[in-house]
């Protein structure tokens, strides 16, 4: 799949979002990915991570024994990615802010692959990589459906991206005009109690 092609599933799924954003970061923005709009339908999340399968082969850094997905975004793209790579998929979630794998056991060793839905700092990324190790995984990569990061995330672990969409971020103390005009609404889970 192209970058064009990756993106025009976001656009007829009207999942690119304009506004003023705080993204999971604590960064602002004026275009949020709302990834659920896309896996809302299972014919365009199984193109995407069918191509991010084929990409992820094509790399060279598997084998892998699982995926881990970071809760609640990576969870549908992990569970799809998987299939697509014939092998199983794990999620962690948010226990007291922190990553757990609270559901599954992960063998100390296991060859990991983290499955993300956007990445933009590659914190959340970063978070999911040391949860894991922290198990005695081998993490051996990061992927992702978009990131956002124009390549400058650092996720501790090399990263595959079926396609990069460059937005701009900002310091919530040093907003643009044409944002700090707008009321700010924060769609991600992050921080939800
Ligand atoms: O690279 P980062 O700067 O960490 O940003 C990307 C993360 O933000 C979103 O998660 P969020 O915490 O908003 O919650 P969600 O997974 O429930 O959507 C998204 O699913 C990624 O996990
Ligand atoms: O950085 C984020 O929190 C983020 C950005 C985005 O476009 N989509 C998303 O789900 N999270
Ligand atoms: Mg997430």
């Amino acid at each position: 799949m192209t970058r064009d092609e990756v993106l025009q599933e976001f656009r007829d799924a009207g999942a690119i979002l304009e506004g003023h954003f705080i993204l999971t970061s604590g960064l602002r923005s004026s275009v949020f990915l709302q990834k659920a709009r896309v896996f809302m339908y299972p014919d365009k999340t199984e193109r995407l991570c069918k191509a991010l399968a084929a990409k992820i082969e094509a790399s060279g850094l598997g084998p892998f024994d699982f995926i881990v997905s970071p809760a609640l975004g990576g969870l549908i793209p992990g569970y799809e990615t998987a299939r697509h790579l014939g092998i199983p998929a794990m999620w962690v979630e948010r226990e007291n802010a922190e990553f757990r794998l609270r559901r599954f056991e992960l063998p100390a060793g296991s060859r990991v692959l983290v499955v993300e839905d956007i990445v933009t700092t590659g914190l959340s990324g970063r978070e999911t990589v040391t949860a894991l190790q922290s198990l005695g995984a081998d993490v051996r990569a990061l992927a992702c459906l978009i990131d956002r990061s124009g390549g400058t995330a650092d996720a501790g672990v090399p990263m595959i991206a079926l396609a990069e969409y460059k937005v701009p971020t900002y310091d919530p103390n040093d907003l643009p005009p044409e944002l700090a005009g707008l009321p700010a609404v924060k769609p991600g889970s992050r921080g939800l109690s």
